[in-house]
């Protein structure tokens, strides 16, 4: 019994010798833990090097949202106000019947008045034949009706002035789709040729904002690689518009493939219409006249050439006339644009060049402003040169 007793007290000294030692260390251990140096910490928005934080993902704020760039589309003029407004910019810079109307307004007039009528006729380009037919009416008129008045002149000489404008001819643009062989629905095609300068770049591109505001679907085509910066002013006028252009990326490509791209773009869009750009060339190139030619026979595997305009300079005068000749021989010109009326007191080329090539003047440039293109109206631009 005593042994035993003896045992169980070791037992116990011994569990409780081993309770404090665990206790001790454990303390020890804790005391070590609070004295280690603080893990450092990273700035704000930085990550750990050696195992980046999976970003989470994050709900787009609303008011944070990337904003849209969508190029604004411009409203073009309607026809009846820009024509309205240029009618009174080339009354400006006619004055044409002004400097008529003084000299008759002196009265009794002498042989060197009347031939300061004929000089005022020919300076403003109205053409030798045309200034001699209305010399001869208005020295006729005025002496069978033995009248004096200037308002009497000026009307005689706005009849005579109109005839010469011819307004019986068709100015109309053909603007309609056109049906091919097969009974397929095609675009109307209009081609853009003449010499270098004359606006033809810019025409094309006041073309589009006035068939836009038609509500016509339209597609332009640069084919105008000669100059690269053709295609980069075309783009810019098709883009504030809403309208494609059709251009090649390489420089000097060939025009007539460029051409052709533009006429299946807007067969396979169903557009209305599709303008081509061409570039200026001289008359007397026979290289580039025949790619004229080329350009236009292309076109018109997939649809009728229906419209060539040539886009002539009113500064340059008479000397245009003869280059209008040439580019009328090769591609059979429907139409004519006549630029730059804005800077000139020569609207009289309107008679001469209408003369000289048998077609219409369709549409007139009264500056470099978007909407300063207008279809030609005869009344309205005999008036303005009449000053009235
Ligand atoms: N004042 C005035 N300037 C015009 C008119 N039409 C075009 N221009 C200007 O004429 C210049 C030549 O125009 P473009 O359209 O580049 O001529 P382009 O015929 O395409 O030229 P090329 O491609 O070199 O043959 C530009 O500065 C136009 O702004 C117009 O009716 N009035």
């Amino acid at each position: 019994m005593e042994t035993q007793n003896i045992v169980l007290i070791v037992i116990a000294a011994l569990l409780l010798i081993g309770v404090v030692a665990l206790f001790v260390v454990k303390n020890r251990r804790r005391e070590e833990l609070e004295a280690a140096p603080e893990p450092p910490t990273l700035p704000v928005g930085e990550e750990s090097p050696a195992e980046p934080a999976p970003e989470a993902p994050q709900a787009p704020e609303a008011e944070e949202a990337p904003e849209l760039t969508v190029p604004a589309i411009e409203l073009p003029e309607s026809v009846p106000s820009r024509m309205q407004r240029l009618r009174a910019r080339l009354a400006r810079s006619g004055g044409l019947g002004q400097s008529i109307l003084s000299i008759v307004s002196r009265g009794d007039l002498s042989p060197e008045d009347w031939e300061e009528i004929e000089d005022t006729l020919l300076m403003a380009d109205v053409g030798l034949d045309p200034t001699s037919q209305i010399m001869d009416a208005l020295k006729t008129q005025t002496k069978v009706e033995g009248t004096r008045d200037a308002e009497r002149v000026r009307e005689i000489l706005r009849e005579q002035l109109l005839g010469l404008v011819d307004p019986s001819m068709d100015r109309s643009l053909a603007t309609d789709p056109v049906a091919d062989e097969e009974g397929k629905s095609q675009p109307a095609a209009i081609l853009m040729v003449g010499v270098n300068g004359t606006g033809k770049t810019t025409t094309v591109g006041k073309l589009a904002r006035l068939l836009v505001a038609e509500e016509k679907t339209v597609i332009l085509g640069a084919a105008d690689t000669f100059r690269a910066a053709a295609a980069d002013q075309l783009a810019t006028w098709g883009e504030r518009v809403g309208v494609e252009v059709v251009r090649s990326d390489r420089e000097g490509a060939d025009p007539a493939s460029v051409a052709f791209e533009a006429v299946k773009t807007a067969s396979d869009k169903g557009s209305d219409v599709v303008v081509v750009d061409t570039a200026g060339r001289l008359q007397n190139k026979a290289g580039l006249m025949d790619e004229l030619g080329k350009i236009k026979r292309v076109m018109e595997r997939t649809t009728p050439v229906g419209e060539v305009l040539l886009v002539l300079d009113a500064t340059t005068g008479q000397n245009g006339l003869q280059q209008a000749k040439v580019f009328a021989e090769v591609t059979g010109i429907t139409g004519i644009v006549l630029t730059k009326l804005d800077g000139t007191a020569k609207g009289g080329i309107v008679i001469a060049v209408q003369r000289e090539l048998g077609v219409p003047v369709k549409f007139v440039g009264l500056g470099e402003g978007a909407d300063d293109l207008a279809p030609f109206d005869p009344e309205g631009f005999v008036d303005a040169l009449l000053g009235a």
